[in-house]
């Protein structure tokens, strides 16, 4: 079967910054992939490259069997772009501007209107594109990069700017995007984004992919240490100690002032135990691994968006 996408050796410099620096990649049809990194890390040009609105420097891509660049009129009904700065005319409301999105695919206002409805914005089809929310907008420009009925939908950091609950609502929204058999490639700066969404996500960095893999397995590769936090005053100082002597912790902090305590450690049972027993669990913290942590083996650096 075809890959969705393949991309070999791509790259892209403006002026002295070498924005994407080869990267290749595959997607296969139906997948949900990632590209997460820091900004400047090269995400949106090497969308901008998949999308054929970019020629690269060098490289070469094929989306669906075709080459992007130069424009290709086949792709282009069975591909949606929604770009990260979505510019409507603020004079029309969401209804007008869905509707002339469909228009240039020769989709008409019925097909135009139910996906207003889909993204949840039938409610706001009156309202001026200018009075919309963030949440709102970005639900709105999905709806116009989906209303052709695409097979591959690019999604440039679709979750930006908003608020946490309008981005686990449009969480589900890409899901649902996905599970109708669509290819989704999303961009992204949030770790938790990529880990709950992705089949798969590319670590960029600096204009190249450090590590692609399912996040899950990437998490597992790195890592298999949980942290354990003891909230201030649970335990005394002697204890904690004492604890911490005991847990072989490969990492572990104690503030003396408060008695705050935080272990990283490969065997959590015998330290939660001990807490247990000192009835110290008030405020307690267990978590495993993430793609920060990930992030931090791979580049030295905390993940900063
Ligand atoms: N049109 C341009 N002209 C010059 N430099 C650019 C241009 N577009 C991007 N860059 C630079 O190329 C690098 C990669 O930018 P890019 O927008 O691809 O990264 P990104 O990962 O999408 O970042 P963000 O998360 O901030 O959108 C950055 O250093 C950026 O400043």
């Amino acid at each position: 079967m075809t890959a969705a996408i393949s991309a070999d050796g791509i790259r892209q410099r403006y002026g002295d910054v070498q924005a994407v620096d080869g990267v290749s990649f595959t997607v296969e049809a139906g997948e949900f992939y990632g590209i997460l990194g820091p900004n400047g890390a090269g995400k949106t040009t090497t969308m901008e490259i998949l999308e054929g609105v970019r020629k690269p420097d060098e490289g070469r891509v094929e989306l669906l069997g075709m080459a992007p660049w130069p424009r290709n009129p086949k792709l282009l009904p069975r591909i949606g772009v929604q770009f990260q700065a979505s510019a409507f005319f603020r004079k029309l409301t969401a209804r007008e501007t869905i509707r002339t999105f469909a228009s240039f695919y020769g989709v008409g206002p019925k097909r135009a209107d139910a996906m207003l409805e889909r993204v949840g914005l039938a409610d706001k089809a009156e309202t001026l594109t200018e009075q919309m929310s963030g949440g709102q907008a970005q639900r709105l420009s999905i709806a116009c990069a989906l209303a052709h009925d695409p097979e591959l939908v690019f999604l440039d950091e679709p979750t930006t700017g908003l608020d946490p609950q309008a981005r686990r609502n449009l969480w589900d929204l890409l899901r649902d995007i996905n599970n109708e058999g669509r290819t989704v490639v999303l961009t992204t700066h949030y770790l938790d984004e990529a880990e709950v969404l992705c089949d798969r996500v590319s670590i960029m960095d600096h204009g190249k992919i450090l590590h692609t893999g399912a996040p899950a397995a990437l998490i597992r590769e790195i890592d298999d240490t949980v942290r354990i936090s003891v909230a201030s005053g649970q335990l005394p100082l002697e204890r904690a100690r004492e604890l911490l002597a005991a847990a072989g912790a490969d990492v572990a902090t104690l503030e003396d002032d408060t008695v705050s305590l935080s272990v990283s450690t490969r065997l959590p049972a015998p330290v939660l135990s001990v807490l247990a027993e000192q009835n110290a669990l008030r405020g307690l913290e267990v978590r495993g691994a993430t793609l920060e942590d990930v992030f931090l083996q791979l580049t030295g650096r905390e993940f900063r968006a």
